[in-house]
């Protein structure tokens, strides 16, 4: 099966034709104000203008409330919205039921304990987000370029789509999807030049390592 490539975090016009030209699926764009590729709803409404038809654009909030999303919602055309916070499952239910949107919930894991909340989550969502919890002290709950342990998720099966993160590189995603099976992955830090910055020839590197299973 032909691996999905999702590249989280563009801030300039310039990732997007990067993404389009190298066959990304999805594309994220970041409203956490932390983020150094936090991007406003008026910048994300011009990415996201820019995308050309089956380019998916991605919302990724944290913890954001219903005003937020509002006023995101309202100004960028989003195909999906990925929750990256302490988003509870009746949050889920309810951002999916008032916006009308495929939701893809993301859960840090960096023990077996942690995948009870996958599989929580995997009953109420549209996609699960596998990626890495975050180091301890840091500021953002995603986007910290580390992996986790992939041997964590051997044996186990969700019947919702699922996403691998968590400090993929054109480097390790190969091996990475093999170890784990996943059909579909995304990476912010592993194609950058600065953070923030993305870079071309690590987008299309990404990809081509993706699909070479
Ligand atoms: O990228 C960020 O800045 C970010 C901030 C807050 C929540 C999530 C964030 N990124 C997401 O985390 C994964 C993994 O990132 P990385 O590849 O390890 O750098 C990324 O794909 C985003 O979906």
């Amino acid at each position: 099966m032909k691996v999905r490539t999702k590249i989280c975090g563009l801030t300039r016009r310039e990732d997007v034709t990067a993404c389009a030209e190298a066959g990304v699926v999805y594309i994220g764009l970041n409203f956490f104000a932390k983020s150094p590729r936090y991007v406003t709803p008026a910048q994300a409404r011009m990415l996201a203008l820019e995308a050309p038809v089956g380019l998916a654009k991605v919302g990724l909030v944290v913890d954001a409330d219903d005003a937020t999303l509002d006023a995101i919602l309202d100004e960028v055309p989003l195909d999906m919205l990925q929750l990256h916070g302490h988003e509870s499952v009746e949050r889920v239910r309810w951002v999916r039921a008032r916006y009308g949107l495929p939701v893809m919930k993301a859960v840090g894991v960096s023990e077996a304990a942690d995948l009870d909340a996958l599989a929580r989550y995997a009953a109420v969502a549209d996609q699960i987000l596998v990626d890495a919890k975050p180091p301890k002290g840091a500021i953002l709950p995603g986007g910290n370029g580390v992996p986790f342990d992939w041997t964590l998720l051997d044996g186990r099966e969700w019947a919702t789509p699922w996403m691998l993160a968590g400090g993929l590189t054109p480097q390790n995603v190969t091996e990475a999807i093999k170890r784990t099976g996943a059909v579909q992955v995304d990476t912010a830090s592993g194609v950058e030049t600065a953070p923030g910055v993305k870079d071309a020839d690590l987008i299309r590197a990404f990809v081509e390592a993706a699909e070479r299973n």
